[in-house]
């Protein structure tokens, strides 16, 4: 299986973790590599992040102001240099994809732009459950324009008793409410429960409704394979620290589809919106730049561009289409032990089970499941943290388990599916 996968160059992929953190070195071997199972959070190093960095701090030291137009890596654009790589992740043109700020920076500066509320058009149409900051965020655009948020936050919520939201329902609301909505804000992986929207029909349906439609791609860059020109996605944002690898906080991604390029323009300037070519002549006579690139605000960070480049680099040497061919399996294989060995048995009313609440469906999911349980969840997750499982945990009450194409193994799987086994043991030892 691991053939899916075209060789890569085993000096630039990622670090695998040795280090145990919270593990009981009674239970668990130290010297073997922990089970990483939380690059949905933060990803693993790429192995030439360090040399990159180091690279430009020598150059810093060396060289200093001249390193903004020297080297392979002219820290005034250097960015732009790799911003053709973050498209190929995400299906677009290299023209319609900006590295800058944080995540949630930009969902809000796309937001100033693409939500215009009238009388008639002032609802955001949204996840009840979406990630908090992008509640906050649209909360707030919301009251920036004047509107009240209990009427203008359109909240979707999954039917009675079930977890995660259906393509028909979503597309149902679009087609009664989508007359009021100015923007159909979804994200493209949800954060909680693992489901992978269908982009393409939610896209579609807004926009035959007169929405815009923009997507969160946090949990969905790196994980599922997306298309965000194809599709038509008015604009998309999302962040590069988890499935891309780029380190804690890095440079984050945000998209506008060409369509809009000439049409929507930035509600706030600053001078790297401006024309490359004219930009240092500090005339003051805005030249701005197309579509996201005149969103740009400030020179970007290299220290942040170094990470993101090595990482992009590992994803140039395959393809999403290869990363989700092995995704598929890997994550369908994790599925198919847990109901296996975990599930609910009638038989047995005292033996704790395990619930899947991601669907089941591989087009419906990345790489994550999100596991509830029939026992207390807390003690569970110390237990596989004793057992050197990286997971995290995510109240109310899931387990997020991410095997990540890109660094995680078969071979992880079936540890973590035996090590689950200590771990659910062991916790309902601690219940009697
Ligand atoms: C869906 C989603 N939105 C927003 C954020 C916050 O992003 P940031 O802190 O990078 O702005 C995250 C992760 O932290 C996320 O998963
Ligand atoms: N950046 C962080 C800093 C601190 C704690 C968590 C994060 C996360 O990224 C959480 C992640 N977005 C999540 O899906 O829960």
């Amino acid at each position: 299986v691991w053939k899916l996968l075209p060789t890569m160059n085993s000096q630039l992929s990622v670090c695998k973790l040795l280090t145990h953190w919270n593990s009981d070195l009674t239970l668990v071997d130290g010297t073997k590599e922990c089970i990483y199972f939380v690059g949905n959070s933060l990803g693993l190093q790429p192995k030439m992040a360090k040399k990159y960095i180091d690279e430009e701090l020598d150059k810093w030291a060396k060289t200093g102001v001249h390193g903004h137009v020297q080297g392979s890596r002219p820290w005034a654009w250097a960015e732009n240099n790799i911003e053709g790589l973050m498209a190929n992740v995400v299906g677009a043109k290299p023209e319609e994809v900006a590295l800058m700020n944080g995540l949630t920076v930009n969902l809000h500066i796309l937001l100033l732009s693409f939500y215009k509320p009238t009388a008639k058009r002032h609802k955001i149409l949204l996840e009840d459950k979406a990630f908090p900051s992008d509640h906050y965020a649209v909360e707030s655009q919301i009251q920036l324009k004047g509107y009240d948020p209990k009427r203008s936050m359109l909240l979707m919520k999954p039917r009675p008793g079930e977890e995660v939201l259906r393509t028909e329902d979503i597309l149902d609301t679009i087609e009664k409410e989508g007359d009021s909505i100015a923007v159909v804000l979804f994200s493209g992986v949800q954060y909680y429960t693992g489901q992978l929207f269908d982009m393409a029909a939610i896209t579609k349906a807004g926009q035959k409704k007169g929405c815009y439609v923009g997507f969160d791609c946090a949990h969905a860059v790196g994980n599922a394979e997306l298309k965000l020109h194809d599709w038509g996605v008015d604009f998309a944002c999302w962040c590069s620290y988890k499935y891309v690898n780029s380190g804690a906080g890095g440079l984050a991604g945000a998209f506008i589809h060409e369509k809009n390029a000439l049409t929507v323009k930035p509600a706030l300037t600053g001078w790297w919106g401006h024309n490359l070519k004219t930009r240092f002549r500090m005339d003051n006579e805005m030249d701005l730049l197309p579509g996201i690139s005149g969103f740009r605000l400030s020179n970007q960070p290299i220290l942040l561009v170094c990470p993101l480049q090595a990482s992009l680099e590992v994803f140039a040497m395959t393809s999403m289409a290869a990363l989700r061919n092995k995704s598929r399996l890997l994550t369908g294989y994790l599925e198919c032990l847990i109901q296996h060995y975990y599930n609910k048995d009638e038989s047995q009313p005292h033996k704790p089970y395990v619930h899947i609440i991601t669907p089941s469906h591989p087009e419906e999911r990345g790489c994550q499941l999100s596991l509830s349980f029939s026992v207390p969840i807390a003690a569970i997750f110390q237990e596989l943290e004793k057992r050197g499982v990286a997971c995290d945990m995510r109240e109310p009450n899931v387990l997020r388990i991410a095997p990540v194409p890109l660094y995680n193994s078969f071979s992880d799987v079936h540890r973590f599916i035996t090590v689950l086994g200590s771990a659910l043991a062991a916790s309902k030892e601690l219940q009697q």
